[in-house]
């Protein structure tokens, strides 16, 4: 597999936007530990969409000495090496780690979509998002599944075009990409298409190319059941929906094999075969990929026209305040934001 995990970093010009993600989980915890790991980890530079004051008292509750600066995004280069710089956003959040509340909820969107205005309006290099929890948000009227498909939707606000998002899992041992993202197991066979297969393959092949410089992709497809259906006698859908897809797939040039048994494409010499591996639903590619890089992988939002990272993992709430919470992920984050934004040719 080429290695896109490898990172550079420091050679933007511009910060990385962070939306800080559900205040009561570990997003604050994971940035203020990154922001103190900035030499030795040899960030990119970044500023957060979020409330100082509530940095400032997870920080103390956290025994982190990081000083915080509120700022524009205009200006937060400047104080990245001496403070967190943070970007206020139009009301406060309540400081109480572990307990989401619904009054920070329309926060935490304010900071998705200011983040990707920032870097939509050239401010920023690209949004790393912190993890967001989902349930609060929807109880708030938030209307779409996850960051990735609201992402799509920004940037549709921004560029009048509709985009497909396409959630990428990306690890040092395996990159993995969900087709059907955020819908409920029962809906999968009802919803995939070879339509959907397709646009997904050809949207990753492009983004592959285009901002990790992977010259000709190998896409492994997985099939949808047990044994790839075992020729129809355990589903049909991968006769009658994923093949046809891999046909034509290989019909526009694309290099792709497949539908592969989705048990047996993950093995170590399996995974050299391909550099992504394309799956039919959600957990059949995060469960692989979350089990051999919990730690480092990085969720990747392809297919839209701006650059978005975010860690693997959650909001671990039973984490927030601890100190226990990993920042790698988030780490690996801003790493390969930077490092696409330093590279991407598109
Ligand atoms: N990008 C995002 O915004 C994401 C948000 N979520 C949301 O997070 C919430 C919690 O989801 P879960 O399934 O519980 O996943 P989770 O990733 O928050 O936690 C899973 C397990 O991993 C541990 N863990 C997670 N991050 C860790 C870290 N940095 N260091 C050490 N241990 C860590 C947790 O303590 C827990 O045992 C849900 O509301 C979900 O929707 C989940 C994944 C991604
Ligand atoms: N399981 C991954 C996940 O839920 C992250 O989704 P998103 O918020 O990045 O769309």
């Amino acid at each position: 597999m080429t290695d896109i995990h490898a990172t550079t970093a420091g050679e933007n010009p511009k910060p990385l936007a962070v939306s800080c993600g559900e205040p009561s989980g570990i997003g604050p915890d994971v940035i203020l530990a990154a922001w103190t790991m900035r030499d030795e980890q040899q960030l990119p530079p970044f500023y957060v969409l979020g409330d100082a004051a509530q940095l400032a008292a997870r920080a103390a509750m956290l025994k982190l000495d990081v000083p915080i600066q509120e700022t524009s995004p205009q200006d937060a280069l400047s104080y990245f090496s001496s403070a967190l710089p943070v970007v206020p956003l139009s009301s406060a959040f309540s400081e109480h780690p572990s307990v989401a509340l619904p009054s920070n909820a329309a926060g935490v969107i304010e900071a998705i979509e200011r983040a990707v205005a920032d870097t939509v309006n050239g401010f920023a290099c690209g949004v790393v998002t912190a993890p967001i929890s989902k349930k609060p948000l929807y109880d708030a009227g938030f209307k779409h599944p996850g960051h990735t498909e609201f992402l799509a939707e920004l940037a549709h606000k921004h560029y009048g075009q509709t985009y497909l998002p396409v959630m990428l899992i990306a690890g040092p041992q395996l990159r993995t990409i969900p087709v059907t993202i955020h819908i409920a197991l029962s809906d999968v066979s009802t919803t995939l298409t070879k339509e959907m297969i397709v646009e997904t393959a050809v949207a990753t092949d492009m983004d592959l190319k285009a901002r990790f410089q992977i010259a000709q992709p190998r896409l492994a497809i997985s099939g949808l059941n047990p044994h790839a259906g075992e020729n129809g006698a355990m589903g049909r859908e991968d006769i009658e929906i994923v093949e046809p897809a891999v046909k034509e797939l290989i019909a526009r040039g694309i290099n792709a094999f497949g539908p592969l048994p989705a048990d047996t494409m993950f093995h170590a010499s399996a995974r050299a075969t391909y550099d992504v591996a394309l799956c039919m639903y959600h957990d059949q590619a995060l469960i692989p990929a979350k089990a051999l890089g919990f730690d480092d992988a990085v969720n990747v939002t392809l297919g839209l026209p701006f650059i978005r990272t975010s860690p693997d993992h959650g909001t671990a709430f039973s984490l927030a305040g601890t100190g226990q919470a990993k920042p790698d992920s988030f780490i690996a984050a801003l790493k390969m934001a930077g490092q696409m934004a330093a590279s991407s040719n598109v």
